[in-house]
């Protein structure tokens, strides 16, 4: 008989769905393996307001298959017009599950991101208070900073500072990539917690650039070098809780990676949870998945562990080399790639 293993259903902490005729595609990508998932609210334009955030909400929700439970935590977008009603509004709806911060530039569809993280004391002070997690896309943007460089130098000026003056403040640093931040989450007080996605976990810049070019292994936080993989591998597999599932996973069309200046961003959902089970199949840590995958996020947000579970079947395939949505060609992550574990 096939090996199989059962547990709960996992959750995904951060998720791009993108938006109209794509959510066809990428909302039962995901609803297939996940019972929840953080939505990013980086759309053109961005998710600033509760009012938006629940229109975007009916809009995800119509696509869900038939017979699959899944819902979306939604994320407001801050900006720097961002207020303490607008918190205070947030707060009192249990379908938004926080703000995300982006540093102005630093990733895609980014450009109303924050310019100045000081100028919003007051705002984080308020989402301190009523329990707001942030969520925070860690790196600078300073033209002089190297790219390698860029969430280590965010977490030095950036994040230690504000952990240290709002200490009770829910702060996720999201798709983390370096031993750096490791280090602090691993060190900071249990408000403080990350994710981690597949294609740091299973990959380094040398994937992405030996032998030429791979587009669809560039994403940002962009890959860094073998250590800061292992950094984040034994992050994963150690079963710490601060360290949970994230995906990142971010869709462009073929034409917008394959390109002179491609976008960044893996679309990992059409296989995430078995490309997670691949690197715990990898270390002989199989018995750590459930803990990452399905009930460590759930208890840093304070919601409930799912009752329902999925089931991994040991039968190897191969990510399909191309998933259409709505009419447009995308190229998974570990397209053509053989995986071990199969959800069934
Ligand atoms: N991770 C990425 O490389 N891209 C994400 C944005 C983000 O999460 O930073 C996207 O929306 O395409
Ligand atoms: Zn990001
Ligand atoms: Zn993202």
């Amino acid at each position: 008989m096939t090996e199989r293993i059962t547990f709960t259903r996992p959750d995904d902490w951060h998720l791009h769905l993108r938006d109209d005729a794509l959510l066809s595609g990428t909302v039962p990508a995901s609803a297939r393996q996940f019972s929840r998932a953080i939505i990013m609210p980086n759309l053109v334009p961005p998710v600033t307001t509760v009012e938006q955030a629940m229109a975007y909400h009916q809009r995800i929700l119509a696509q869900v298959p038939e017979g699959l439970d899944f819902t979306p935590l939604m994320a407001l977008y801050l900006t720097q017009q961002t207020s303490v009603e607008d918190i205070a509004k947030a707060a009192a709806n249990p379908a938004i599950i926080g703000f995300k911060l982006y540093p102005a530039g630093a990733t895609t569809n980014s450009a109303s991101g924050v310019t100045d993280i000081n100028a919003l004391a007051d705002v984080f002070a308020a989402m301190e208070r009523l329990e707001v997690p942030l969520l925070v896309h860690g790196e600078v943007t300073d033209a002089d900073i190297d790219i390698f460089d860029r969430e280590e130098v965010f977490i030095e000026r950036y994040l230690k500072p504000l952990h240290q003056r709002h200490p009770q403040l829910r702060l996720v640093l999201e798709h983390i990539t370096t031993r750096q931040a490791v280090d602090f989450v691993a060190s900071a007080n249990s408000k403080v917690a990350a994710t981690i996605t597949p294609q740091h976990l299973l990959m380094n810049r040398n994937d992405m650039l030996v032998g030429g070019i791979r587009p669809h292994h560039y994403c940002l936080p962009i890959l860094k070098r073998k250590s800061h993989q292992q950094a984040l591998q034994q992050a994963a597999l150690s079963g710490n809780p601060k360290f949970f599932l994230g995906t990142d996973s971010a869709p462009h069309t073929q034409d917008k990676k394959e390109a002179a200046c491609g976008c960044a961003g893996c679309f990992s959902a059409p296989a995430a949870i078995e490309l997670y089970a691949e690197l715990f199949f990898q270390h002989d840590a199989m018995d750590k998945l459930e803990g990452f995958a399905s009930h460590f996020g759930a208890d840093f947000y304070g919601l409930p562990r799912n009752t329902d579970q999925i089931t991994l079947e040991a039968n190897s395939w191969t990510v399909p080399a191309s998933v259409d949505i709505a009419g447009s060609p995308f190229v998974p992550y570990w397209a053509n790639e053989p995986l071990h574990w199969r959800l069934i």
